[in-house]
């Protein structure tokens, strides 16, 4: 029988999926692309119960192991790897997936148990899921750490710099529906024009009210399916992110460099607002990362903007005081947008926050030296924590030659899009 005849079992899959990425250290989305690849014949059905049991379990994964270990003798942590991924997996379906009988999830664990090598382990799974099922609906946790399942760091950190009650709505977002927003190109089409065009290929749109060039889209199968995709009509892009370049404001004519570019998003949203004129520079620091921004200026067609390989840690003398606009929205601990991030709120650690603290605070101090005399810096971050934002613009006002014009932090679940910060800064005219 060919692969595409037999029957794939989508939970043999899902815990494949954990195994790659929570014991091998996999990046879950990389997993994630490689598995739909690999099975793409799959219907549209399969595939999102398999996505969802994958990224579900793992967004729920500190809560799930409380909940493992409640009703358990062996901890979570004591358990061989394929087991405390079936049960957690398994566990997942008990507490989140209601259409699912639990005698259902007990089994088909027991039947993967005993298909994974582990005979003997099949009563222990069963009597633990047993268990589970009975006390599950009494079950409570006080820990805000369990109960949203982010790193008690995490949670200390947004307590102390936000408050509890913002705290525990930045929680809450990661589990919030959003719909995907797109950035309407509207050098080549306008928001009520493209939003037709979505809907005629089977797309429901709504318009977002507050950039006139978005729109939130649901409903579609694949992305490049979607030809008005492939025409380079739209990017995807979060709301939030669009205001970066709104708030630089580039005029027609204008000279921008993004310093830090890849896949090219703000870079592409500043070319459009110079309706084709002037000249947007997109620097990334790697080959790879260049091919991204090239393949989105090539499927735009945009014609203002050119990407180039360049460390941004690096001066480069050729552009000292040439930028009308110089956007440095720089890598960062990405803590405004977990919801899109399953697995990073567990690879962040406070001693890389730190130490990308140091990196933004290197670039910042190379690339201001691009803006003219009177242009304008613009410096984003795609996360909450203060010393990456509000704490490194007071460092740069207070090295380098620029006054703050505009400031500001959103917060995912307390403003209505991702988490972002932006500040815009304006260069002295007389150093
Ligand atoms: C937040 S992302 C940029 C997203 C992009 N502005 C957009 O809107 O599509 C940060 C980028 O910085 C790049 N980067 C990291 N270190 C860099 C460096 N030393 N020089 C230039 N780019 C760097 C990363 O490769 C990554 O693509």
């Amino acid at each position: 029988m060919t692969d595409q005849g037999a029957k794939v079992n989508t939970r043999a899959l899902a815990l494949d999926f954990l195994l790659e990425t929570v014991e091998k250290g996999g990046y879950s989305h990389v997993v994630m692309r490689g598995m739909l690849e690999k099975y793409q014949y799959l219907d549209k059905k399969e595939r999102a119960f398999l996505t969802r049991l994958c990224e579900g379990t793992l967004e729920r994964m500190l809560e799930l192991d409380a909940i493992i270990n409640r009703c358990s003798k062996v901890p979570v942590k004591k358990m061989k790897p394929v087991i405390r991924n079936l049960l957690r997996l398994s566990v997942y379906q008990l507490k989140y997936m209601d259409q699912i009988p639990d005698s259902a999830v007990c089994n088909e664990a027991v039947k993967m148990a005993q298909k994974k090598g582990f005979y003997s382990l099949k009563g222990f799974v069963n009597g633990v899921l047993r268990n589970i099922a009975r006390e599950l609906p009494d079950m409570k946790f006080e820990d805000l750490s369990i109960q949203y399942s982010t790193p008690k760091w995490i949670v200390d950190q947004w307590i102390s710099e936000y408050g509890e009650e913002k705290a525990t709505q930045m929680l809450a977002d990661q589990y919030r529906d959003k719909p995907t927003t797109i950035r309407v190109n509207l050098s080549k089409i306008s928001r009520d024009e493209l939003a037709a065009r979505l809907e005629e290929e089977g797309a429901q749109v709504q318009t977002v009210e507050e950039a006139d060039c978005a729109l939130a889209i649901s409903g579609y199968d694949y992305l490049r399916a979607l030809p008005s995709f492939r025409e380079g009509l739209f990017q995807v892009q979060d709301v939030s992110s669009m205001k970066a370049a709104l708030m630089a404001d580039p005029r027609e004519g204008d000279y921008c460099i993004d310093v830090c570019a890849a896949p090219g998003g703000k870079s592409l949203h500043l070319a459009d607002l110079m309706h084709g004129t002037g000249m947007v520079e997109a620097r990334d620091l790697t080959e790879y990362k260049v091919g991204l921004i090239e393949e989105n200026i090539e499927r735009t067609a945009a014609q203002n903007i050119r990407a180039v390989q360049m460390d941004a840690t690096v001066l480069d003398e050729a552009s000292v005081e040439k930028a009308d606009v110089v956007l440095a929205d720089i890598p960062c601990s990405g803590l405004g947008v977990l919801s899109k991030k399953t697995d990073l709120k567990y690879r962040m650690t406070q001693e890389q926050q730190a130490e990308l603290v140091e990196l933004q605070r290197k670039i910042l101090s190379t690339v201001w030296q691009y803006v003219k005399p009177g242009g304008t810096l613009v410096y984003s971050t795609c996360t909450v924590h203060k010393e990456e934002n509000e704490k490194n613009v007071e460092w740069f006002l207070e090295n380098c030659p620029f006054i703050l014009k505009e400031q500001i932090q959103m917060l995912p679940g307390v403003d209505t899009w991702d988490g972002f910060f932006i500040a815009k800064l304006e260069r002295k005219r007389n150093d």
